[in-house]
């Protein structure tokens, strides 16, 4: 069912003429008994597709943010086995598919036959692993389609044309473009030749391109949606959740919608 609802997800979404928002929190960030209010607080909001992330000892592509809510989770208990039971309890009360981001290491442990078979039964739908290069993904590739579960390729500007090309056309569920040459964290602007970059991406994408990295407000969500088909939002997401700023969250979501057609988020 995990690629399936993906797509059936995004689908529905740019269908009705609205951008996809795919919100990411930190798993266990807040307590792991609050997590499926986490997740279905988003999905009320409107949130396409939910990302988790799974709390690392050394997350080498996060930024402060989002290595606090890491630091905040794992002194809470949190585990990758402790919430894939959350995820599991909670499976028949959400709509929203979920995309679990994680490191290898994680995976590594389980063994990733056992681990997809984990995702599976915890309802999972997708995965991002960002320490796994194209060159070496045939350690996954095989457990995971296998099991329906959509592997999410990361394209960055700094890839060559060729290799965009690649993990273009290998990405499954969406393609994530990430727009900035460093770490996760939020930004207030973005360079020059963001536009072309996702234009690009969009040309060699069947899949659709969402972008991630540094989306922080309305107006990112709206500028970076015009040349691609929605975004990722992390640091932003998880720093008004620690603060408690429900209502910013939800304006920050809708700011995808472009439609009119009433949606959940709506009742
Ligand atoms: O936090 P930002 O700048 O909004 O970026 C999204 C990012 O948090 C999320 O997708 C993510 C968190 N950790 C990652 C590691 C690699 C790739 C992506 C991620």
């Amino acid at each position: 069912m995990g690629k399936k609802r993906i797509d059936e997800a995004l689908a529905r979404v740019l269908e009705r003429g609205d951008k996809a928002f795919v919100p990411y929190i930190m798993a266990g960030d807040g307590g792991l008994d609050n997590l499926h209010g986490q997740i279905t607080f988003l999905e009320k909001c409107g949130a396409t597709i939910v990302e988790l992330g799974i709390p690392f000892s050394d997350p080498v592509a996060d930024g402060p943010t989002i290595q606090e809510a890491g630091i905040r989770a794992l002194a809470s208990g949190t585990t990758m086995q402790a919430v894939l039971d959350v995820l599991k309890e909670g499976k028949a009360d959400r709509h929203v598919p979920i995309v679990i981001m994680t490191y290898f290491n994680l995976i590594y442990s389980y063994g990733i036959e056992k681990f997809a078979q984990m995702c599976v039964e915890a309802g999972v739908d997708g995965l991002i692993i960002p320490d796994v290069p194209l060159e070496e993904e045939e350690l996954v590739t095989p457990a995971l389609s296998e099991h329906d579960i959509a592997l999410i390729r990361l394209a960055s500007p700094t890839s060559p044309r060729g290799r965009m090309a690649e993990i273009a056309s290998r990405t499954e569920g969406f393609l994530y473009a990430v727009t900035v040459k460093g770490t996760t964290g939020a930004r207030t602007d973005y360079e020059a030749g963001i536009a072309d970059y996702l234009k690009t991406l969009k040309s060699f994408s069947a899949t659709p391109v969402l972008a991630g990295f540094g989306v922080s407000n309305p107006q990112h969500v709206k500028e970076l949606g015009e040349h691609c088909d929605g975004v990722i939002v992390g640091s932003k997401i998880v720093q008004l959740l620690a603060d408690g700023k429900h209502e910013e969250i939800k304006t920050l979501v809708q700011s995808s919608r472009f439609s009119e057609e009433k949606t959940l988020s709506d009742l």
